[in-house]
């Protein structure tokens, strides 16, 4: 997936000027970036929530835009930091409206339909929870269950904005490990939004680091989070030191 040359605003200033970007197959990326940076907007530029001024967005060659929903919605999963559904609904229920993309007046049949609804809660760890309602599950367990809805999509993308907030760190490596087993396993793209510079460094392969609209640093993520741009983008002193035990670098903010 390419963006080249984008253009795009919020009335009538150009918030996003000549952006161009690519999101790697089979990697995953994570947008990085200070609070009102364009992350969320960039994340929905890709997924032709938001319309661009100017420019284009190819997915597999062709204009994002000629896409009709049914058939984007059968290339890309997105999972939103707040998702909205009655709480009275079941999990299996929430899973299978994964499946409406795929639903015509010939249906597939219902065994190959069943399949993938398994397949989807069983890499979700969600089997034995699938007859609870969602108003009954914690917070961890309701992403989860938001993410097995888009894998039951069965698409190779899968965005995510923000998935990690409003969960404490338990649940927030739980739901990072899920995506990083989907990228490893079933090789899916993933492109999400993250606040944690330290997650987004322990998670990526490659990281779009944005303020003010632009792309700032845009590669491997382990030579875009250096001190000097950390100070750049952030406007805090840190110091990148080595984990031994993770094998990576990570982030420690300074308190002067
Ligand atoms: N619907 C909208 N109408 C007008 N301006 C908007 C709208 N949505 C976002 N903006 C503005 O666009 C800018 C980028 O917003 P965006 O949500 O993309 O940032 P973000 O990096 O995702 O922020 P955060 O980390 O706070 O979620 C902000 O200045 C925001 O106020």
């Amino acid at each position: 997936m390419e963006a080249k040359q984008l253009i795009f605003q919020y009335g009538t200033n150009p918030f996003i000027k000549n952006l161009d970007t690519k999101i790697e197959k089979g990697q995953i990326t994570t947008i990085i970036g200070p609070n009102g940076s364009g992350k969320s907007t960039l994340l929905n530029l890709f997924v032709n929530q938001l319309k661009p001024e100017n420019g284009s967005i190819l997915l597999d060659g062709k204009e994002l835009s000629s896409y009709k929903q049914k058939k984007l919605a059968e290339k890309i999963a997105i999972v939103y930091q707040q998702n909205n559904a009655p709480g009275d609904i079941t999990v299996e229920r929430l899973v299978r409206y994964g499946r409406t993309p795929y639903q015509s007046f010939f249906s597939n049949k219902d065994e190959e339909e069943d399949q993938v609804i398994d397949w989807a809660l069983s890499v979700t760890k969600l089997s034995e929870l699938q007859t609870k309602k969602l108003c009954e599950l914690s917070g961890g367990e309701r992403q989860r269950a938001w993410i097995a809805m888009a894998l039951a999509q069965k698409t190779d993308m899968l965005f995510l904005d923000e998935p990690t907030t409003y969960l404490d760190v338990y649940y927030q490596y739980e739901i990072l490990n899920l995506v990083r087993e989907l990228n490893q396993t079933f090789q899916m793209t993933i492109l999400m939004v993250l606040h944690d510079i330290n997650q987004a460094i322990q998670f990526s392969d490659n990281v779009i680091i944005m303020k003010k609209g632009r792309i700032v640093y845009d590669g491997p993520v382990r030579e875009g989070i250096t001190e000097r741009r950390i100070e750049e983008v952030y406007g805090i002193k840190s110091m990148i030191q080595w984990c031994e035990q993770n094998k990576c670098p990570y982030m420690i903010p300074l308190s002067t």
